[in-house]
């Protein structure tokens, strides 16, 4: 069936008909031009209901009584400000039982009448005021819940003081209930050899549904962490352990708005407000990748967009919210790696790597992730790094430069001298495999070499971690750390290359790259030039004797990654920007399609 847009003979309209067709053709383009959501033609699930929203002066309560006596509404999406709501039900015939009863429907009981026109779409809109900007798979639904709903949930829960003494020494920044498993926050585990009594909530049941119907959440969550906040009260940063949960979390906010951080590891920082009765569902990078927090403070500065557009404080108050999580029951075996972030420091200390050291503190998570005794290669291994960072593993560095591992050699490590594009070890023998700032160095044609050379020593579900400089030294609006380094510099300097004698620039440091094929100058230090070999690099000017320059090839997005994909028997698992580096972790296959020698 065709809707709105009938094709063939039609009937003659009414001039009421008419005057629906109308309106209904105008609330289609200003959703189109504002929201750039498109109505279509045929039925499904999902309705747009123009004149609906919380900006006509709609409430919540009195759209769903308006709607629900024609079907089963499983979502309501509303919006402060917007002019038209979304709505979800259980099947396409309900939404079209809808849709023939209330398009066109003039509403009573507001502050003036309003007429509701309304249309399919294939999607809801996720509601939220810039979805572009928000870390990948996180998604914020506001008004997931009626104020109804919100008090029955908070009536449901009797805080006893006595009982949080226990936790107030764990947790100096708020009260915690479990259901259904106990959370320790002592080593961030979950108990699921004992299983709590009552398990989740029944009343909880309905809203866990709609997160599963609206495709939110994969699977059914059998543990609930309800947090309580006074104003003044927060969570560190964290990532919630992979390990004892599955992808997919799903935080239910009332009683006071508050603002979230998310930081991704290279430092960028992005604060999502959830209004009260919203739905913050973290999944993918945003939920392995980013840490999630709450910086303890009685207000947040929050953009008034109804208003001026400037900024505003709006001060928190108690604030409750409920966090539902799957338990994984599968031991982990996957390459992520919890970042060792704790619940409980009450300081809101930031996890970015731009603090720490070592340089690329991913990596040593990575190698401090692997399992005990696992056999590690690194390949251009430099000064050792990384050879230290998990003493549990049996590790084997290896670099062309012969200085380098000699240092390595005096520091107790397992090194060898060889090229990373013919390495001297045997096939299918290590677990883990690691190439840290190598690529980059080599020309185009040779790139592969190197995956292809990890592929190859490494066994069957042993895992590779690559690293190459980005040509995006500014990624979410946050420089890197190489070029937040000498910012003046950049500021009054014109350009980011200075004109060599052969094809290749030289790139000028701390400015933004602007080819990918550059030599970059290394200014040696006094003590340094005793080794200057070290590093094989090309010798400059004579004169010059102190600055070398390498050659970089550096990577744009998504291209260490298609150039991992080429590499037969291996698989992708995991893409990243960590600190003006592309990341790819891979994996070798157990079955290749092709035979890798
Ligand atoms: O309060 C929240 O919304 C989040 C709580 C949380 O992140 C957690 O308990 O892991
Ligand atoms: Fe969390
Ligand atoms: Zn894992």
């Amino acid at each position: 069936m065709v809707v709105g847009e009938g094709e063939g003979e039609r009937p003659k309209l009414t001039k009421a008909q008419k005057k629906v067709l109308r309106k209904q053709q105008k609330a289609k383009l200003t959703l189109l031009r504002h929201e750039g959501v498109p109505l279509v033609t045929h039925i499904t699930e999902h309705l747009v209901i123009a004149n609906g929203g919380l900006g006509n002066g709609m409430s919540r309560e009195l759209l769903t009584s308006i709607l629900q006596p024609f079907g089963h509404l499983l979502v309501l999406h509303m919006l402060p400000g917007k002019p038209y709501a979304f709505a979800s039900f259980s099947s396409s015939a309900d939404a079209e039982r809808v849709y023939r009863s209330l398009n066109g429907f003039t509403v009573s009981g507001t502050a003036r009448h309003i007429t509701l026109y309304l249309g399919f779409v294939e999607q809801v809109l996720c509601l939220q005021e810039d979805p572009s900007s928000l870390p990948p798979g996180l998604l914020l639904i506001p008004n997931f819940v009626s104020e109804e709903y919100e008090q029955e949930l908070l009536n449901f829960l009797a805080w006893d003081e006595a009982e949080e003494i226990q936790d107030k020494r764990v947790l100096k920044h708020r009260r915690v209930k479990h259901f259904g498993f106990e959370f320790c926050y002592e080593d961030n585990s979950v108990n699921k050899a004992n299983p709590l009594p009552g398990g989740i909530p029944s009343l909880c049941d309905e809203m866990i549904s709609n997160c599963l119907v609206a495709g939110y959440i994969q699977h059914r969550p059998d543990q609930l962490t309800v947090n309580r906040y006074e104003p003044g009260q927060g969570i560190p940063p964290h990532v919630d352990t992979h390990s004892a949960f599955e992808d997919g979390i799903v935080s239910l906010s009332l009683g006071s708005q508050v603002v979230m951080d998310f930081r991704h590891p290279c430092g960028t920082r992005v604060p999502v407000f959830l209004p009260a009765r919203s739905l913050l569902v973290m999944s993918g990078e945003s939920r392995y990748l980013w840490s999630h927090g709450i910086t303890p403070r009685k207000f947040d500065i929050i953009s008034n967009r109804l208003q001026d557009g400037g900024p505003t404080l709006a001060n928190r108050g108690m604030r409750i919210s409920f966090s539902f999580r799957k338990v994984c029951w599968q031991p982990c075996h996957c390459c992520r790696f919890d970042l060792g972030l704790t619940y409980t420091r009450n300081t809101d200390r930031r996890i970015s790597a731009t603090q720490g050291t070592p340089p690329w503190p991913h990596v040593a998570a990575f190698v401090r992730g692997l399992p005990d005794a696992a056999l590690l290669l690194d390949i251009g291994c430099g000064n050792g790094k990384y050879l230290s960072a998990n003493r549990g593993l049996a590790m084997i560095g290896c670099d062309r430069s012969m200085p380098l591992t000699e240092i390595c050699h005096q520091r107790g490590f397992q090194v060898l001298v060889c090229d990373a594009l013919s390495l001297p070890v045997r096939s299918t023998s290590f677990d883990a495999c690691l190439s840290i700032a190598v690529v980059h160095h080599l020309s185009t044609a040779r790139e592969q070499r190197v995956p292809g050379g990890m592929a190859r020593v490494l066994r069957p579900g042993g895992q590779g971690l690559v690293y190459v400089w980005a040509l995006e030294q500014e990624y979410m609006h946050v420089r890197s750390k190489y070029l937040q380094q000498k910012q003046q510099d950049a500021q009054c300097t014109n350009g980011s290359m200075v004109p060599s004698a052969g094809l290749l620039s030289v790139h000028k440091n701390r400015m933004p790259f602007s080819s990918q094929d550059v030599l970059v100058p290394w200014h040696l230090k006094t003590q340094e030039k005793q080794n200057a070999s070290f590093a094989g690099s090309s010798l400059s000017a004579p004169d010059q004797r102190s600055v070398h320059h390498r050659f970089y090839h550096v990577f744009r997005k998504g291209e260490l990654e298609c150039l991992c994909r080429r590499v037969p028997g291996i698989h992708v698992i995991e893409t990243y920007y960590d600190q003006g580096n592309w990341c790819v972790i891979f994996e070798k296959m157990c079955h290749p399609s092709s035979t890798v020698l």
